[in-house]
């Protein structure tokens, strides 16, 4: 009898497995994570909450291979990690310092490229296809610095763009734009994600956003951090920054992953 579904669609993309990070020794030990333990499925978008300090970025920094975790492993594509894993693009919060001042915008969206060999060629469509995505077609020459704040995020997200990530970690990526700005940022991810498919971890303070974008949102204790709990999101796609945030699920969902935040 023929397989009903391919072994790609059931297995994890992510595995954190018994994730624990201790920073320091003695006295001065900080147990930041403690057994945390999630899978994440092929092209999903998953949120990550929890309160101040809570350790969501030593998680990322975990997931993306950034450091080594005391105790555990993540798996991505089925292998352990222990380095920065292929596939993997990452965007920050703080732009001006993630993009390089003295490359022009073309310069810093293949940087990437170039130093995986990449064609020139193969380089310039790649940079541009990503600039069209994000808007800034027309862009290339200009510096980082002549660019507003969402402007320069764009152009973050379109270097993570055109090395064409399977995984995309993102580490509040729209904390430093105004609202009507990261509104739209918001939908940029979305259009990214329905078009390329590709999964997307996503850590954020802002528990409206946590809920808009995702399909899961988790929601980590106090520290040290565990997984408090795991929160699907059942809204409609696509998704709509007014009638969206209308629904009474919408309210529903964005009430209960806060008091799941405000430990209740
Ligand atoms: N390199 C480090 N050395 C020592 N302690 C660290 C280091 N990085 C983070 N910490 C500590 O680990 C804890 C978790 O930090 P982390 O930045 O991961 O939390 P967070 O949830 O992302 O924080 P925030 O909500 O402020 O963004 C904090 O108490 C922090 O001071």
């Amino acid at each position: 009898m023929p397989p009903t579904t391919t072994p790609a669609a059931t297995e994890p993309l992510v595995r954190v497995d018994a994730v624990s990070h201790v920073y320091g020794t003695g006295d001065a030990a900080h147990h930041a994570l403690d057994g945390l333990d999630f899978s994440v499925m092929p092209g999903e978008f998953v949120s990550i909450v929890g309160p101040s300090g809570a350790g969501k970025t030593t998680l990322l920094r975990t997931l993306a291979g950034l450091q080594q975790p005391t105790e555990g492993a993540v798996w991505v594509a089925g292998s352990r990690i222990t380095g920065v894993p292929d596939g993997m693009a990452m965007v920050f919060q703080d732009y001006s310092r993630s993009l390089l001042p003295w490359l022009s915008v073309a310069a810093n969206v293949g940087f990437p490229l170039k130093r995986a060999g990449a064609q020139k060629a193969d380089m310039q469509r790649a940079v541009s296809e990503a600039l069209a995505e994000v808007g800034l077609a027309g862009f290339e020459r200009r510096y980082p610095w002549q660019l507003s704040g969402g402007m320069q995020q764009r152009v973050a997200i379109a270097r993570a763009l055109a090395y064409r990530p399977t995984l995309l970690l993102m580490d509040e990526p729209f904390a430093s734009v105004d609202a009507q700005t990261r509104e739209d940022l918001e939908d940029l991810v979305l259009r990214i994600r329905e078009h390329h498919g590709m999964t997307i971890l996503f850590v954020t303070h802002d528990i409206d956003e946590s809920v808009y974008l995702a399909d899961r949102v988790i929601v980590l204790s106090h520290p040290p951090a565990h997984v408090r709990s795991d929160v699907e999101i059942d809204l409609p796609f696509p998704r709509d920054q007014i009638a969206t945030r209308e629904l009474p699920r919408f309210v529903q969902l964005r009430s209960q992953v806060a008091r799941l935040i405000h430990g209740e």
